[in-house]
């Protein structure tokens, strides 16, 4: 099933539809996949701007194993941010996928899932406001949707016993034909990093898929168990199951420009305009029941600005007219982000086998392609970005460093300055300032508990460790670009623009540059090369942490955030957007903060989620 068409051309459009969904990405078809079973008589149309394509894996083929992106990569877009004054005037680079399969068809296939204080705090941020509401999103509402999301196939019992694998199956559902897996293979130094994390007194989890996740796991990839071929939303959401489904509609190389309420809010759903990509032709699509908008962190709130639904002065300046004034479109933008610490080995020759640098060897690398092609496929090649991760608190990394964090934060806050931090084009909002207070308490809230991570290091092979800010305290914005609204929007990333991000990275920096001296490291001759010895002061490692800053992890999101409108939300907790009629937004968008794991796990959750709300009132 890995190449497919898509069903229907736009010659064969139905005259109606029941529901449209504006991006055949992550969550966009998992709620199409759902939605088309749950109501065999409504039909689901999927508008897709890229076309299908096959998705090779992190390391398909024919590539270098540890040689940067995959060039075989789907189709993607690229993103340049503008320039991060904060972080020595560096430019982000995100992707993010244009393609049946969004990014799930395009990411590195690390599949871990936030911890439990994530997402009770998305409950938190929306109280007392949405306490009414039947819809909960905290750890125990949202937990049968990650255990639906995935099938975890277990690791073969010769792997267990080489590499030590845990997991436990009661974290997952196994009835979904998006899989994942562990590895049955790891470069030799896998095991080096892994055992220093363990003499820096890290604890080892066996499973940190249900919910409590501070200390040294084991991550799946999403790959299928015998092909290692990426499993992605494009396959289990889409070319799995759409022969049984004669009410699935894709459509794609189609762009939404926007939605339009002709008869205003109240009569919803509205009018979805589509581009055909191939002449420019226009047309309109108005679904029976509901637009949903799942085109990602990025094109989500560049649909609604279009559609002149966002901050008031944004639309003004952008000269779109007003529609709904909504401050949250587009801001309260995050992103992961973190510096690099590395190392080199002075005695390299004492690494256990095999390391990367065996596929330069021409035996070595035939028998990996092999491998790769066998069933069940064997070798490097089945690989994602990572296999092991650690989550620690900030609590727990630095007992004291936490509490003057965490001080400062509630202090900001207590001095009503905080919004001094905010964008220029949302700063005088009072929704978005009370919205941003909100969530610093919150993340206070996240730093003083021992239990809630602060920092990730996913770990894979090599001579660095990326530490993943996973609560950043500062917010940027997507905007549309005035010169051309229709393509990529301006991404201002205003990294570090709240200080105490910078004060978090050089405590994470402090901790982590520790490893240096554990037992392992140093049998190994191990050298710090980043920092290096001399960066001691907080001068130093703050011009470290800017000269080795990675600005996205590619995990956009938060930029449709789920907050009462006087938080500057945008969507309530059933995904509609505040005050407009038939439109929900379900994507990372939705956010209202950035969680302690990637994205990918969560994007199924949230649309496994959504579906089920949307199917509910349906039904
Ligand atoms: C390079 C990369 C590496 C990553 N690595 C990992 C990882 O290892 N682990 C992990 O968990 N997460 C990772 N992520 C993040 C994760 O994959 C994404 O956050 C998640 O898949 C996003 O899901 P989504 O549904 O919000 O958006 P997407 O899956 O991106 O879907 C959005 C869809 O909307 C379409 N679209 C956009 N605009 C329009 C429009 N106007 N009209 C029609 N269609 C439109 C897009 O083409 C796309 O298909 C990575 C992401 C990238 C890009």
């Amino acid at each position: 099933g890995a190449h497919f068409e898509a069903k229907r051309q736009v010659s064969q459009l139905r005259d109606t539809y029941d529901f449209v969904i504006v991006g055949g990405g992550t969550c966009g078809l998992t709620v199409a996949d759902r939605l088309t079973e749950a109501f065999p008589n409504k039909t689901v149309l999927v508008i897709e701007y890229g076309r299908v394509e096959y998705a090779p894996g992190a390391f398909d083929p024919p590539q270098t194993v540890w040689g940067g992106s995959n060039p075989n990569q789907a189709s993607t877009w690229r993103f340049q941010s503008l320039p991060n004054p904060n972080v020595n005037d560096k430019v982000a680079t995100v992707l993010a996928g244009k393609v049946v399969g969004g990014s799930s068809a395009v990411n590195g296939m690390y599949f871990d899932r936030p911890s439990r204080f994530d997402h009770d705090a998305w409950d938190r941020a929306g109280s007392p406001e949405f306490d009414a509401s039947k819809i909960k999103w905290n750890w125990d509402s949202i937990f049968p949707f990650f255990k639906k999301s995935v099938t975890f196939h277990e690791p073969q019992p010769e792997f267990v016993k080489k590499y030590g694998y845990t997991w436990d199956t009661a974290a997952f559902g196994n009835s979904t034909p998006i899989h994942s897996v562990l590895p049955p293979f790891l470069w030799g130094d896998h095991a080096i990093v892994r055992e220093a994390w363990k003499e820096m007194g890290i604890p080892v989890l066996r499973e940190c898929a249900g919910g409590d996740k501070t200390g040294l796991c084991w991550i799946p990839i999403s790959e299928h168990p015998l092909t290692a071929r990426r499993s992605h939303a494009g396959l289990g959401h889409y070319a799995d199951v759409n022969a049984t489904r004669p009410n699935y509609d894709l459509l794609v190389q189609h762009q939404v420009t926007k939605v339009t309420y002709p008869n205003g809010l109240e009569e919803g759903p509205p009018t979805v305009e589509v581009r055909s990509l191939a002449d420019n032709r226009m047309f309109n699509v108005t679904p029976k029941a509901e637009v949903i908008l799942s085109a990602g962190a990025i094109f989500t709130p560049s649909i609604l600005h279009r559609s002149g639904i966002g901050p008031a002065s944004v639309l003004r300046d952008a000269g779109i007219p007003l529609v709904l004034d909504l401050p949250g479109v587009g801001s309260n933008f995050q992103d992961h982000s973190g510096p690099t610490i590395t190392w080199n080995y002075t005695l390299p020759e004492t690494l256990p086998d095999p390391t990367p640098d065996k596929m330069l060897d021409t035996a070595f690398a035939a028998q990996a392609l092999k491998d790769f092609d066998a069933i069940p496929a064997r070798g490097p090649y089945t690989l994602g970005m990572a296999s092991s991760g650690i989550y620690l608190s900030m609590a727990t990394l630095s007992p004291n460093g936490a509490t003057t964090i965490v001080n400062k934060i509630r202090n900001l806050v207590a001095s009503n300055n905080s919004a001094s931090y905010l964008p220029p084009d949302y700063r005088s909002s009072p929704s978005m300032i009370a919205g941003y207070n909100a969530q610093l308490l919150t993340l206070a809230g996240f730093f003083a508990n021992p239990s809630a991570p602060s920092l990730e290091v996913p770990w894979h092979t090599g001579l660095f460790l990326r530490l993943f800010l996973l609560h950043p305290l500062s917010r940027g914005t997507v905007r549309l670009n005035k010169a051309d609204p229709l393509e990529q929007p301006i991404i201002d990333y205003r990294s570090s623009s709240n200080p105490i991000d910078m004060d978090i990275d050089i405590l994470h920096t402090r901790y982590m540059r520790k490893i240096i001296n554990t037992p392992t490291f140093q049998k190994l001759g191990a050298v710090e090369t980043g920092p290096g010895p001399l960066a001691q002061t907080d001068e130093q490692l703050a011009e470290f942490v800017k000269d080795s800053y990675t600005l996205s992890f590619m995990h956009p999101c938060c930029t449709a955030a789920m907050l009462p409108e006087n938080k500057g939300g945008v969507v309530g907790p059933d995904l509609k957007v505040h005050g407009a009629n038939g439109l929900r937004v379900v994507d990372m968008s939705v956010l209202p903060l950035l969680p302690s794991a990637h994205l990918s796990a969560l994007a199924y959750a949230v649309g496994e989620k959504a579906a089920d709300i949307i199917i509910q009132e349906w039904s």
